[in-house]
């Protein structure tokens, strides 16, 4: 990456084409990175394919501070060895920063709440964005379950301060900004002596993310009983277990800008990394991309694509609301109406997507309405060139990137905060575009 990058145009970029090697998934590096150093002590856990970018670093320098030893061989080492401590942190920092990581400032304010044994307090925060992002309905729910945490400048919000105090009992959760909140306790109740009941009330958001939590709980040897929709129980006294070697799959997210770029722009393109045995819910993008016209072809673990006419899709992306983003530009080369309804979360995102997405898109052209939850978006009859703001929001700028495939072209600022999940995003996209 071309790390001078204060902005960079892109114009008449062509087919997309060849194949292109997922980096792997932030939701499940930052996952394992956790559960493997929760694994006994004694235990290794090699991670292969760890995606290797700002919120997985936030995840890896934390469980350092903590005195997790982790056999890392670069900045950009993929293999990641991480020897379990079971819980007991060999090391008390008073505070750790995760950055706008919040895979890692969600799931660790619940596993040290539920595992701080030192008399110090450890306190979590973030950067300035991470303190607007609230963490609410997990801070009460941790309460609830006697977690004495105080949140030093607005209550519900990093910084957060953890000391030692969590109990097992009914944990009652509202799940309709996050479903980070219920992964969080998803991993850190089964750490505790007592059993536990685990109920979620609101509509619950994102949903495939919990499932991609129990999944990974269960290669972990953690048991959870899921009894529907709302309710887990949760056995207390359990111990992670290594699985030994743990295969970071593809990130389906990142994948969401290929399948929109191939499909845009012709193809024929392999996305290596994700395919029908993926356990992340975004992978769902496929299939809309397939809805609209696209030729989609979904592999184990690979997908084909080819481009065709695109008609504008209206639908429901409360499950993929990350993806969702891409739908929103990729709605600009299809014709008719892009209707993305139900993503009220995307407010409380890297940025207020809902307001950052509809002011840039109007930027090219685009007639934009939006409301509380949603927005809609019809395509000029010429997409104009526009330079667009990125918000610090890596999806802004990959999902931006795409207007490179229009006539006009695109001028995108700050295309670095990419490194947020994509460190090698730009560099990709001008490979694959590259013309013969
Ligand atoms: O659990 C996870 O790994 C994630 C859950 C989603 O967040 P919400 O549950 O807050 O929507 C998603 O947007 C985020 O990028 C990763
Ligand atoms: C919402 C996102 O990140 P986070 O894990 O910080 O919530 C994202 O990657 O789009």
């Amino acid at each position: 990456m071309n790390t001078e990058w204060a902005e960079i145009t892109l114009k008449n970029l062509r087919q997309c084409q060849g194949e292109v090697i997922l980096p792997g998934s932030k939701s499940i590096a930052n996952r394992a990175l956790l559960m493997a150093a929760l694994c006994d002590q004694g235990q290794r856990t090699t991670l292969t394919n760890v995606l290797r970018s700002d919120d997985t670093d936030r995840m890896i320098e934390a469980l350092q501070a903590l005195g997790v030893r982790l056999e890392v061989e670069s900045a950009t080492s993929t293999t990641v060895h991480v020897h379990g401590c079971g819980g007991h942190w060999p090391q008390q920092p008073a505070e750790l920063d995760l950055g706008n990581a919040g895979t890692a400032m969600r799931p660790l304010l619940a596993v040290l709440s539920a595992t701080w044994q030192a008399d110090a307090r450890i306190t979590l925060t973030g950067d300035a964005r991470m303190q607007e992002r609230p963490v609410a309905a997990l801070v009460d729910a941790l309460v609830q379950g006697g977690a004495p945490l105080q949140c030093s400048s607005q209550w519900g919000y990093p910084p957060v301060r953890i000391a030692a105090g969590l109990q097992g009992g009914t944990f009652t959760i509202d799940g309709s900004a996050s479903s980070q909140y219920i992964s969080a306790l998803l991993m850190a109740l089964p750490l505790l002596p007592q059993d536990s009941v685990l109920r979620l009330v609101g509509e619950v958001v994102s949903r495939p993310y919990i499932e991609l939590t129990l999944a990974m709980l269960a290669r972990f040897g953690i048991d959870i009983i899921v009894q529907n929709d709302h309710q887990f129980l949760i056995a207390g006294g359990q111990r992670y277990q290594s699985p030994g070697h743990y295969w970071v799959e593809g990130d389906a997210s990142a994948a969401s800008y290929w399948l929109a770029a191939a499909a845009i722009a012709g193809g024929p393109l392999t996305i290596r990394g994700v395919g029908r045995l993926s356990i992340q819910g975004d992978v769902a993008f496929a299939d809309c991309v397939a809805q609209m016209g696209a030729k989609v072809t979904i592999h184990d673990e690979y997908i084909e694509v080819e481009g065709a006419a695109l008609y504008a899709l209206d639908a429901d992306y409360n499950a993929i609301p990350d993806a969702a983003m891409t739908m929103a530009t990729l709605g600009l080369f299809a014709t008719g109406t892009t209707h993305i309804r139900n993503v009220a979360n995307w407010r409380i995102k890297e940025t207020d997507r809902l307001a950052a997405m509809a002011t840039e898109l109007r930027k090219v052209g685009a007639q934009v309405e939006e409301t509380a939850s949603s927005i809609h978006i019809t395509p000029p009859a010429e997409l104009r060139h526009g330079v667009i703001d990125t918000y610090h929001d890596h999806r802004m700028a990959m999902c931006f990137a795409l207007l490179g495939f229009s006539n006009a072209g695109v001028t995108i600022r700050d295309p670095l905060c990419c490194a947020k999940t994509y460190p090698t995003f730009f560099d990709e996209l001008l490979r694959l575009t590259a013309a013969e």
